[in-house]
């Protein structure tokens, strides 16, 4: 068997940055989902999914949530990467969202912080962001997290950071 693989779907590249430094730090293979059938994870040991947040959403994690079954007894390692600030309730709040309770306690899930580049959204993505916008600058109080979001509209905004992975890997390291 081999030991581990980093799949991921990114729309707009900062997933695949991420899930990019992880292969490259441990050595595991690296694939798109896109590329990606459930058989060619039940070759290894150790699964590690990445998917940009989308409305809440981890994109494409039904790979791994759809086939606990098939994919019983390796370690599955998911992580979220959304353009605002990660705080400890906020990964909380993704992992509820997106895991059922079987899910929970057999995935080990970290919430990652991305960027935002509207300019390499798809027309449906632009359309949902600019109804936010209108949104957010209607809102009769703008908070520091909508505020920042509104800069990003004018200016692509990338917020990764190398050391963020460290966590994933010491769960990677560490036993089931
Ligand atoms: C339509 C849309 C919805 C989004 N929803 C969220 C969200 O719910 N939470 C969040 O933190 N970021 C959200 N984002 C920002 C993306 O998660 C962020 O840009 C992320 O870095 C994208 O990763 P990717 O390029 O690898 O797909 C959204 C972006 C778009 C275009």
């Amino acid at each position: 068997m081999k030991t581990t693989v980093v799949v991921y779907r990114s729309k707009s590249g900062f997933t695949e940055k991420y899930a990019r430094w992880i292969a490259e730090e441990t050595g595991a293979d690296l694939m798109k989902t896109s590329e990606t059938k459930l058989e060619d994870l039940l070759q290894y040991g150790t699964v590690v999914y990445g998917g940009g947040l989308y409305a809440g959403g981890i994109n494409g994690v039904k790979l791994i949530t759809g086939h606990l079954g098939e994919l019983a007894g390796k370690k599955l390692i998911v992580f979220g990467v959304g353009a605002s600030p990660c705080r400890p309730n906020t990964a909380e709040e993704v992992r509820n969202a997106n895991f059922t309770g079987e899910a929970r306690e057999k995935i080990h899930f970290f919430l990652l912080r991305g960027g935002f580049d509207l300019s390499k959204c798809n027309l449906k993505d632009k359309m949902l962001m600019n109804l936010l916008k209108v949104k957010l600058e209607k809102a009769p109080e703008t908070d520091k997290d909508a505020k920042g979001m509104l800069a990003c509209y004018d200016h692509p905004a990338d917020f990764t950071d190398k050391k963020a992975i460290e966590p994933i890997l010491d769960c990677m390291k560490s036993a089931q």
